[in-house]
Order: C-alpha cells, then sequence, then structure tokens
C-alpha cells in the first residue's frame, strides 16, 4: 500500500512566502498513511494546484523530498509515472483537461481503455446518475464548467487507484450535484480500498475525512 512522506518541500514559486504561514505542508515533514481521507484547505494562491501537481508527477521545481511508497518522487521515470497514473493514483485536475474536441463518450473511452477497470456501460451509467444522460455524444468544449467536472470525475474513477487527488472537484456544482458525485467517488474509494487527497478553497464535508490540514 502506498505511503505519501513529504520531506520539507518548498516550491520555488513560493520561496519566501512559505515560513510566513502556519502550512502543514510546505517544508514540513508529515505521513500520510495508505486509505486516509485528508481534507487540505487552501486559500487561493497557497499553492493548490501546485501541490497536487508535485503528487502527480507534473512539476520538479522544489526544495525538499517527496516519496511515494518509499521511492522519490523527483527520482521516478517516465515508465514508474506511466504505471502509477495508470494503476495507483488517479486525479480531477483543477482544470480538468478533458480533451475539448473529443465527445463525452470519447473522452472517458481514452481512460477506460486503458485499464478496462470497469466497462464502458459502467462509465455511461455513472455519467447519467451525475445527470448527464443525453450528453454522451457531445464534444466535451461544448459543456459547461459544471457538466465537464462532472465527466473528469467519473473518468477518474475508470481506472484502479490507491490514493484519489481532487483539486476543487465541485467549484462548480450545485450542493445536489455535488452530494450525488460525491457519493460515487466514496463508494469507488471504498471498492479500491483506497485514500483520497481533497484540495479545496474551504472546508466542506462531502466526505468522513480522517485528517483536516491547512496547506
Ligand atoms: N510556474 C510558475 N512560475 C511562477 N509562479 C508560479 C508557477 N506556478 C505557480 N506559481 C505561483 O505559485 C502560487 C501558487 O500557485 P497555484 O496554482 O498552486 O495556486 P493555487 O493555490 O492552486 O491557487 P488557486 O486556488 O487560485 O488556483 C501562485 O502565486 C502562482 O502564481
Amino acid at each position: 500500500m502506498m505511503q505519501l512522506e513529504l520531506d520539507h518541500i518548498i516550491p520555488e514559486p513560493l520561496k519566501g512566502r512559505v515560513g510566513q504561514q502556519d502550512s502543514e505542508v510546505w517544508n514540513c515533514r508529515q505521513t500520510i498513511t495508505p486509505g486516509e481521507t485528508v481534507f487540505l484547505r487552501a486559500p487561493s494562491g497557497k499553492g493548490k494546484s501546485t501541490f497536487m501537481h508535485i503528487l502527480y508527477g507534473l512539476r520538479g521545481d522544489y526544495e525538499g523530498k517527496a516519496f511515494w511508497d518509499g521511492k522519490e518522487i523527483g527520482k521516478l521515470g517516465d515508465s514508474q509515472w506511466a504505471a502509477l497514473r495508470s494503476r495507483e493514483l488517479s486525479i480531477v485536475f483543477q482544470d480538468l483537461r478533458l480533451f475539448g474536441d473529443l465527445s463525452v463518450a470519447e473522452n472517458l473511452e481514452i481512460k477506460q481503455s486503458l485499464t478496462h477497470t470497469v466497462t464502458m456501460d459502467q462509465a455511461r451509467a455513472w455519467l447519467q446518475l451525475l445527470g448527464l444522460e443525453g450528453k454522451w455524444e457531445q464534444k466535451a468544449e461544448t459543456l459547461s464548467y459544471g457538466e465537464r467536472q462532472r465527466v473528469a470525475i467519473v473518468r477518474c474513477l475508470l481506472q484502479p487507484f490507491q490514493w484519489l487527488l481532487l483539486d476543487e472537484p465541485f467549484s462548480h456544482l450545485d450542493d445536489e450535484n455535488a452530494g450525488r458525485a460525491a457519493k460515487l467517488i466514496w463508494q469507488q474509494v471504498q471498492v479500491n480500498k483506497a485514500g483520497m487527497l481533497v484540495v479545496d478553497l474551504e472546508h466542506n464535508d462531502w466526505f468522513p475525512y480522517t485528517r483536516k490540514m491547512l496547506l
């Protein structure tokens, strides 16, 4: 099971600013154990997305060290990242990163075809559960942001994972839709016996968090 360890990481852009704040992430030692459900409150500009991108291996401009499962994140190679991202780590980016010129179905198929963890029928049923029946063939770029957010949520569930990384996942959803999405996500977190790291601007209680931290 994958443990996350942080050893005094400070992103380059935040250098100088870290230290004046009481962060429980930056420039700290932290161990986040498998299966934890961690909420990270991060006021705008404190490096919420930067943190998610570091954990997902998209940026290496930081001091200190972080480890997935004892392996230093900054030293993992492309094939190790590919394996991690297809089996261990799944993510909803703040900017979602759907393929705008592809349909909803195609966006989901790309993920589904990598691991065949769930069937496309299942993916479609989840999309319907989140109120997007009728959007299957529509190009992602023509959806509202809240609709795209729900597509990105379904997409993150179409692979196995030990950790789910969610960056403001419900920012454009009303409470009813956020509630439905949270229920679906939580079910699949339990199916996968996974942990979650949820970052958001303000506290929320969408999930039964085991720990709340400040970025
Ligand atoms: N590549 C970069 N070059 C320079 N500055 C950067 C870079 N990436 C991030 N920053 C700065 O680091 C800070 C944190 O950025 P980040 O995108 O992580 O913010 P955030 O906490 O996710 O904020 P928001 O909630 O507003 O999206 C910001 O001040 C941003 O301008």
